[in-house]
C-alpha cells in the first residue's frame, strides 16, 4: 500500500486513493478535506487575558471522550498560560450541553467505557480546582453533565427564561456519582440538593435563580458574557495565589473525595452503567429523544 501512495502521489499533489469494496484502486482529483472543526474553541482575549471558552459539539454539545480531552487540555494549557480567567460557554443556540454523551454507555465495550469514565474525571478535576476564575455562560440548556460543568464553575449566568438546567440523573434511572453530589451540594446546600438530586428535577432559568442554583439570569448569550466578563473583573486586584489557595481550601472536600476515590468511582460507574436493567434504560431514553 505504502508504494502504490508514492507511486500515485507524484501524479497529483491533491489526489486521495480509496480502495472500493471490490478492492480497486480509484482515484480523484479533488481538494484535501477540509480539517474538522475543533470540538472545543478558545479566545484568548489580549487586554484582558480571559479566556472565552466554546463548547463545539452539534446539535447538543454531548461530552464524549474526545470533546472532554480537548476541554482538559485546554484548561491545562490555560492554568499553564496563567491565565486571567475562563468563560465556558456553547456555540449552540439553544443548547449548553446535553450533559454525558449516553451513546458512550451504551453497549461499550469495557476499555471505551472506562477510558470515558476516567477522561470525564480528570477534566472535572482540572475545571473544579482550576487557580483562575471560571464563569459559565449557560445560553441553552443544560441537563446533566452540563450542569455539572456550570456548577462545577464559581458563578452561573444563565440565559432566561427558556432554558432549563439541572442535574436529572434520576429520572433516566442512573445515579448522580458523589462528586457531583458535593457540586450541588457546594452551591445549593444539602437540603435543596437532596429534593432536587432525588427528584432528578429540571430547573427552568428563573426557578434556578430563585433557588441559586444559576447566580444571574440575563436575555442573550452576548449580556452572559459581559455578566461573567464583570465577575472575573473583580478579581484583577487580589493576588492570585491568595485566591488560588483559598479556592482549593474551599473546594477541598471535592477535591480529595476525587483524589482518593478515582479508582473506586471508576468501579463504581462500570459496574451501574454495564448492568444489563440500566442498559435497557439508557436504549429506552436514547430512543425516546430520537423519536422525538
Ligand atoms: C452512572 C452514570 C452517572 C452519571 C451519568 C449521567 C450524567 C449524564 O450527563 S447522562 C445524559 C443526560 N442528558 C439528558 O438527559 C439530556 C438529553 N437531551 C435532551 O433533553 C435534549 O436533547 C436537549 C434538551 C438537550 C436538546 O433538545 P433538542 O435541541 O430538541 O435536541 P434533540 O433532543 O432533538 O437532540 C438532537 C440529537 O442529539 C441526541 N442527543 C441528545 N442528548 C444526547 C445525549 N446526552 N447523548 C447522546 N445523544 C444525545 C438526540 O438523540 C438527537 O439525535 P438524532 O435524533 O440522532 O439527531
Amino acid at each position: 500500500m505504502a508504494v502504490v501512495f508514492r507511486t500515485c502521489k507524484s501524479l497529483s499533489k491533491n489526489a486521495i486513493f480509496t480502495r472500493g469494496i471490490s478492492s480497486s484502486l480509484r482515484l480523484h482529483s479533488q481538494k484535501p478535506p477540509t480539517p474538522p472543526e475543533p470540538l472545543v474553541n478558545v479566545d484568548v482575549d489580549d487586554k484582558s487575558g480571559v479566556a472565552v471558552v466554546t463548547l463545539n459539539r452539534p446539535p447538543v454539545n454531548s461530552l464524549n471522550t474526545p470533546l472532554l480531552s480537548e476541554l482538559k487540555n485546554i484548561i491545562k494549557g490555560l492554568e499553564d498560560n496563567k491565565s486571567r480567567g475562563m468563560i465556558l460557554t456553547s456555540s449552540s443556540e439553544t443548547v449548553f450541553s446535553a450533559g454525558l454523551d449516553l451513546m458512550e454507555m451504551y453497549n461499550a465495550p469495557k476499555d471505551k467505557l472506562s477510558a470515558f469514565w476516567t477522561t470525564l474525571q480528570s477534566t472535572w478535576l482540572a475545571l473544579y480546582r482550576s487557580s483562575f476564575p471560571t464563569v459559565a455562560a449557560i445560553n441553552g440548556h443544560a441537563p446533566a453533565g452540563g450542569c455539572l460543568l456550570s456548577l462545577s464553575c464559581e458563578y452561573r449566568v444563565m440565559v432566561g427564561p427558556k432554558f432549563s438546567i439541572g442535574l436529572n440523573e434520576t429520572q433516566l434511572g442512573i445515579v448522580a456519582p458523589p462528586w457531583f453530589v458535593i457540586c450541588m451540594r457546594d452551591v445549593l446546600g444539602h437540603r435543596q440538593t437532596e429534593m432536587a438530586l432525588t427528584s432528578g428535577r429540571m430547573f427552568s432559568a428563573p426557578e434556578a435563580l430563585k433557588l441559586g442554583l444559576i447566580d444571574a439570569m440575563v436575555t442573550n448569550k452576548a449580556e452572559a458574557i459581559t455578566e461573567a466578563q464583570k465577575f472575573i473583573a473583580q478579581f484583577a486586584k487580589i493576588p492570585p495565589l491568595a485566591r488560588k489557595l483559598t479556592k482549593e481550601s474551599v473546594r477541598q472536600e471535592g477535591i480529595k473525595y476525587m483524589e482518593d476515590n478515582m479508582i473506586d468511582d471508576l468501579q463504581m460507574f462500570m459496574d451501574l452503567v454495564t448492568q444489563e436493567k440500566i442498559q435497557k434504560g439508557i436504549g429506552l431514553y436514547l430512543a425516546s429523544l430520537k423519536k422525538k
